[in-house]
């Protein structure tokens, strides 16, 4: 489990972060969602020892981090700034990084295979793409077999594959009882990745729920497109719902479909499309910013 207790940071004027409190549970993927400049990294590095909170507490496991016994084998981390020797092979890089984790050397190919970098094994790490050394990062959190991920923004240059690859090493992660916290800019990025959201704006957290509680706030929307567009729009407006239209078709929310394709029954108007629009996760977010 990750804790934040009214986590705070300032740099002279500005408080990076403002009095934070959340928890990443075990079993659970936990996105960390912000807008650039919200605080995220500056959490996520308080988190690790990397800087020292102005005030409250960041605990992994009910400890900092500097009092873990062995913290590179209970948290993996994978940060904004990558990788330090370029000139490193992607094989070197990792079997450096098990030597300074004090992990076994035997672990290094099963990993390079299990972030799907094998054939690059012995390529320079200069040479790799953004994609590619956010595999290795990955690959080098995973070293010491850590319970705890906390990881800023992984999915920044990774494809669709890359993506999905993601999705299932943190799903199998969490389910074998592995805590996630995994930040982002883009709450579209990670709605595929998280159980559970924190949204943080101008260094607060404004929101802390499950991703399924945040999407039911976000109201589901129907499309709709029939023979008499007018006269639906008005059926629908005069049942109390809420009718935009993209040019194409309507969208109207406040109505469930058995009542629009009643109403539309009743107007004698034939319906051509009615669908259920997944709800504006991003939208939703950036309601939640906005203003702060
Ligand atoms: N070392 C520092 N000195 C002064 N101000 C800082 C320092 N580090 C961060 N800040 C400020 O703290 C705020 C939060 O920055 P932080 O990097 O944590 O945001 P972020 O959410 O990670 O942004 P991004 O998505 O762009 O990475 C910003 O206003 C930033 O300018």
């Amino acid at each position: 489990m990750i804790q934040a207790l009214a986590l705070t940071k300032t740099y002279g004027q500005v408080r990076a972060v403002n009095e934070a409190t959340f928890t990443a549970s075990p079993g659970r993927v936990t996105g960390f969602l912000g807008l650039n400049g919200s605080g995220k990294t500056t959490t996520l590095r308080m988190l690790l020892g990397l800087i020292r909170a102005t005030s409250g507490q960041a605990l992994i496991k009910n400890r900092r981090y500097r009092d873990l016994k062995h913290p590179l084998r209970q948290v993996g981390a994978v940060l904004e700034q990558g990788l330090s020797h370029p000139g490193q092979t992607g094989r070197a890089h990792l079997a450096t990084q098990a030597l300074l984790a004090r992990v076994d050397r035997s672990r290094v190919d099963p990993l390079l295979d299990r972030v799907g970098l094998a054939h690059a094994a012995d390529r320079r790490t200069g040479d790799y793409s953004l994609g590619m050394r956010q595999r290795l990062s990955v690959a080098t959190a995973l070293l010491g077999d850590p319970e705890i991920l906390v990881l800023d923004e992984p999915a920044n240059g990774l494809d669709p594959e890359g993506v999905a690859w993601l999705r299932q090493l943190l799903r199998d992660h969490a389910d074998a009882g592995g805590t996630v916290l995994i930040s982002s800019h883009l709450l579209a990025e990670l709605a595929q990745l998280i159980d559970d959201v924190v949204i943080i704006a101008g260094g607060r957290v404004v929101r802390e729920s499950s991703l399924a509680e945040l999407s039911a706030g976000g109201g589901r929307r129907l499309r709709v497109r029939g023979r008499d567009p007018r006269r639906l729009w008005y059926a629908f407006q005069d049942a109390g719902a809420d009718v935009t239209t993209d040019g194409h078709a309507l969208e109207v929310s406040g109505l469930s479909p058995e009542d629009v394709g009643e109403i539309a029954f009743h107007a004698r108007v034939p319906l051509y499309e009615l669908s259920s629009e997944a709800p504006n996760l991003e939208k939703v977010f950036l309601d939640l910013v906005s203003d702060r």
